[in-house]
């Protein structure tokens, strides 16, 4: 499945063209840094400059080139072309300066990216199955020639918070896959991106002549849903082991499509279940920022503004933690107050409106407020101590309503989650005014720490599924389990803040730097395997590593991760690739 670490070549099959195919091709391609007897051996003596420079020092150039450009979307188009010439530099350089590229190859400058993706296209990369495709798509997934272990699957409906970008959602594919490698230590050979192109209600891509997809309104009802199923069947077959990561679906089909596959084939949701490990993760880090213990989650009470895939996601799996902490089901739900575009849902909404159904059981009373309650209102009723948004509505944070946190909490919990950073419900700097920096503050898109004139900093946190799904994904593929379970996630949840020091959560951080991600990622699957063995939904082989102790899991899992690192690049008829 994965490469380890120790398999230190690349093999080329002896039909592969040698020379210039060998530079035009960006797996093979190490530009200057072929040593002389690759040079050779693969027919590039005198087709590339005399120097040999190692990658190292390659990368250093690369990276001065992309730290000189000034607009977030150039330096995304750099570094994509960059990919399409030489993938191992690619990703070496991610991997070494994450912290400041993830917020270009992914939120926010990948929502851009998106927002412009029919006319950046470059170079075709991952696949595209589109409704004309019907009756093919199993046969078209061989023309992919590797061995696939992950695929980020998206139909473009619910582009973060930017709506139906159709078929130019494939950059958030393409930008998942490459934290699966750079977070994950996946090898790039093995993951795929995928955008099922169903069509489009976008009326701009509609109108627009120069849209990538089949510009026809969106496939819906069971139509729909036979594309999915065509769709999941093709992988299954083609692909048996490989995980599916469901990303960036409307609401009204992401809980229907997860519930329809969870029991049945290793997949999750994103923006369902990743999310809402990484926002519980981040409470359990709150609650040691204010001197307590992961269980005094039981003590929360939480307004969430918005009801779609991510609240509806986060809200579940909150409650199912306070339950496991000892609430009763109805105490549990009874500490959430969700807020949807028309105000405070209770039990006078149409409940059975498509995409509503996880929202039901926390619907509140008639008797609690009215329908349809704003905010302000809701904040000054419930008195919570967490506020989160998934609303996709810049702003939604007043003044007021972030006042009203401060002075109702000490150390009030403010996360607003949406993105890009143009969709966020407040700015950290909104937050830390409006609190006097007291808040412990969570986004979905990257800001920074904000300084308060008597000079103490509060943390920015980045609360984002970026934490969870690269080390969800390599713990389930590693466990060899058949399935995600609802305990291999809360385990990642625990996992995130298990990494944090002391120090940290004194000073306010609830998330372990990014730079940190492979680390973060090994514990995450570290702790999924082991979740997934206790469940007893691991294989012999597996169940011994894991009762030999958490170091010896560790060995296992590091040995698994690719290293962006040239290789030398043989010539065999094996299919180790
Ligand atoms: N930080 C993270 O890791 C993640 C963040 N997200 C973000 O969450 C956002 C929402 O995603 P989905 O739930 O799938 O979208 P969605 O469009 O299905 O849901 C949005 C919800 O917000 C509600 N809403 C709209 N205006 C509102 C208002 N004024 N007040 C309160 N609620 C309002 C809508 O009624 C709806 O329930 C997106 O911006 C997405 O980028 C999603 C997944 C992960
Ligand atoms: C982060 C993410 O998955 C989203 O905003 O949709
Ligand atoms: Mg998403």
């Amino acid at each position: 499945m994965h490469r380890r670490a120790t398999d230190d070549v690349v093999v080329m099959h002896p039909d592969t063209s040698r020379g210039i195919e060998v530079l035009h091709n960006p797996v093979y391609n190490k530009g200057t840094s072929f040593t002389a007897s690759e040079r050779e051996r693969l027919g590039v003596r005198g087709l590339v400059p005399p120097r040999f420079f190692p990658i190292g020092q390659q990368a250093t150039k690369i990276w001065a080139q992309n730290q000189s450009l000034e607009r977030p979307l150039d330096k995304w188009q750099h570094l994509q072309d960059l990919k399409d010439r030489n993938e191992t530099l690619f990703y070496r350089l991610v991997h070494d300066h994450i912290e400041e590229l993830a917020p270009i190859i992914y939120t926010p400058t990948v929502g851009d990216a998106c927002l412009n993706f029919s006319k950046l296209l470059r170079r075709a990369r991952g696949m595209y199955f589109s409704v004309d495709d019907r009756g093919d798509i199993n046969s078209m997934m061989f023309n992919w020639k590797r061995s696939v272990s992950v695929i980020v699957v998206t139909d473009g409906s619910r582009i973060l918070g930017l709506g139906d970008l159709g078929t130019n959602g494939m950059g958030i594919s393409q930008g998942k896959v490459d934290l699966y490698v750079a977070g994950g230590g996946f090898d790039p050979q093995h993951v795929l991106p995928v955008v099922l192109d169903v069509g489009t209600n976008n009326e701009d891509l509609l109108n627009d002549p120069y849209y990538l997809g089949v510009p026809r309104k969106r496939l819906e009802g069971e139509e729909y849903y036979a594309f999915i199923e065509e769709f999941i069947r093709g992988v299954r077959n083609r692909w048996p082991n490989a995980l599916i990561q469901f990303e960036d679906f409307q609401t009204k089909h992401a809980n229907k499509i997860l519930q329809r596959y969870r029991n049945d084939v290793l997949c999750f949701n994103d923006d369902i279940q990743g999310t809402a490990a990484v926002v519980l993760a981040g409470l359990y880090g709150a609650m040691k920022c204010l001197g307590g213990h992961r269980k005094d989650i039981v003590k929360q009470t939480f307004v969430m503004c918005g009801a779609g895939s991510a609240g509806s996601g986060i809200a579940s799996f909150i409650h199912q933690a306070l339950v496991a902490n000892g609430l009763s089901e109805d105490e549990a739900y009874q500490r959430f107050y969700i807020i949807d575009k028309d105000g405070l849902i209770t039990h006078d909404r149409n409940l059975d409106a498509p995409g509503m159904e996880p929202i039901r059981p926390f619907a509140r009373a008639r008797s609690d407020l009215p329908d349809g309650t704003r905010l302000l209102d809701v904040i000054e009723k419930a008195r919570p101590t967490t506020l989160m948004g998934v609303s996709t509505v810049s702003g939604l944070f007043t003044r007021e309503v972030l006042q009203k946190m401060g002075e109702i909490n000490e150390r009030p919990i403010i996360m607003p989650l949406s993105n890009p950073t143009s969709r966020a419900e407040c700015t950290a700097q909104q937050a830390a005014e409006a609190t006097g920096g007291r808040a412990i503050f969570s986004a979905g898109s990257p800001f920074e720490d904000v300084e308060m004139p008597n000079g103490h900093v509060m943390k920015a946190n980045q609360g984002n599924n970026f934490y969870v799904f690269p080390g969800v994904g390599l713990g389930a593929l590693l466990s060899k389990s058949s399935v995600i379970s609802d305990g291999m996630l809360q385990a990642a949840a625990m996992a995130v803040p298990a990494m944090l020091t002391r120090e940290q959560h004194e000073s306010g951080t609830i998330f372990p730097r990014i730079n940190r991600i492979r680390d973060i990622s090994a514990y995450v699957a570290i702790k999924v395997i082991e979740a997934a063995a206790r469940e007893g939904r691991v294989p012999e082989d597996i169940r011994k590593i894991v009762s030999k102790g958490e170091e010896a899991l560790r060995e296992y899992v590091y040995s698994t991760m690719w290293i962006p690192n040239y290789r030398p690049t043989v010539f065999s008829c094996s299919s180790r690739k």
